[in-house]
């Protein structure tokens, strides 16, 4: 965890702070957000506005549908029913190349980095706007060729930002997976996007890693980036985030501060659902672990 305290972005929020609340300059704003498979309703979604400027975790228990929220949101799956915008304007039904150049990327659970292409190969294929096969770019190469000189500098300047710039000319597949993670974020950023969504950046990393992304997480947002995270670490979650969305089967079921939304009865009973009069030591490690932490701010503030 880092040693310093993060500064935390506050009044984000107007009125109460409830599921659907409404934020003072939101970035998305999504109405009646519905998806199924099957019979299983995944998402269903009344009204979520995202803050902009500032650190925004969803969280919530096994599938509670975060991952289906995200894909719908960065244009990689289609809703049943469901409205959204993004900076103001309306992006339900684009699809995902051309939301991510609209200035919303976003990075996978299971990292997607190409593993037979070098690192800086990959870096260049995050780059947006590219010429591609265009007329422009065959009548005219030389504006292609600044295009592509451009588009290295910066994939080596982040690379080095990222402190992989020794491993520009190394296979993806060769790098160890919270190096794997920090390539897709500093992908993420070769299109110099305005949100950055993250889901689960911290699952799989190395401890000796997980400070670095914290910290490159927290300076998303100093300059001038919206972050919002998909994240089971609630350590990490009150450490980070300048407001949190809780969702459970489907629905968003608490929003607040994090220190705050930790303690509402909603979300102890999301994460317990069903289990709520079993003996917390008979439940799933992994539950218990997530209502333990939870509970745990007061012993978080005093570690940090
Ligand atoms: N492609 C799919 N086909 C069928 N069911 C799906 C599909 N994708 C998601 N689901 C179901 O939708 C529900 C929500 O899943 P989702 O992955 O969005 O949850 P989640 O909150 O991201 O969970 P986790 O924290 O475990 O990643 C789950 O019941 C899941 O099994």
């Amino acid at each position: 965890m880092p040693s310093s305290t993060p500064q935390k972005t506050t009044g984000l929020h107007v009125g109460e702070p409830a599921p659907g609340v409404k934020k003072v300059d939101p970035i998305i704003v999504a109405d009646h957000i519905k998806r199924s498979f099957g019979g299983l309703t995944a998402v269903d979604v009344a009204h979520l506005e995202i803050p902009r400027g500032a650190i925004t975790a969803l969280i919530g228990p096994n599938g509670a549908g975060k991952t289906t929220l995200f894909n719908l949101l960065t244009g990689f799956d289609k809703p049943d029913t469901g409205d959204w915008a993004f900076d103001g304007k309306k992006i339900a039904g684009v699809p995902a190349f051309k939301v991510a150049r609209g200035g919303q990327v976003r990075t996978f659970q299971l990292t997607k980095a190409l593993g037979l292409l070098t690192v800086l190969d990959n870096m260049k294929l995050g780059a947006k706007g590219q010429s591609g096969e265009s007329l422009a770019k065959a009548l005219f190469p030389w504006i292609w060729r600044k295009e592509e000189q451009e588009i290295e500098a910066r994939a080596l300047d982040l690379l080095q930002r990222f402190k992989l710039d020794a491993k520009k000319d190394d296979y993806a597949a060769s790098l160890s997976g919270g190096q794997r993670k920090l390539l897709e974020m500093a992908r993420a950023l070769m299109s110099q996007p305005q949100l950055v969504m993250l889901d689960e950046p911290m699952a799989g990393v190395n401890p000796a890693l997980t400070q670095s992304l914290l910290d490159h997480i927290l300076d998303l947002k100093k300059e001038g980036m919206t972050v919002l995270f998909v994240e089971h670490d609630m350590h990490m979650v009150r450490h980070i985030a300048d407001w949190v969305v809780v969702m459970a089967e489907g629905k968003v079921v608490a929003e607040g501060d994090p220190h705050e939304v930790m303690k509402d009865p909603a979300v102890i009973d999301a994460y317990l659902g069903s289990h709520h009069d079993e003996d917390l030591g008979e439940l799933d490690p992994s539950i218990t672990e997530a209502v333990k932490e939870l509970a745990d701010d007061d012993a978080d503030d005093v570690k940090h």
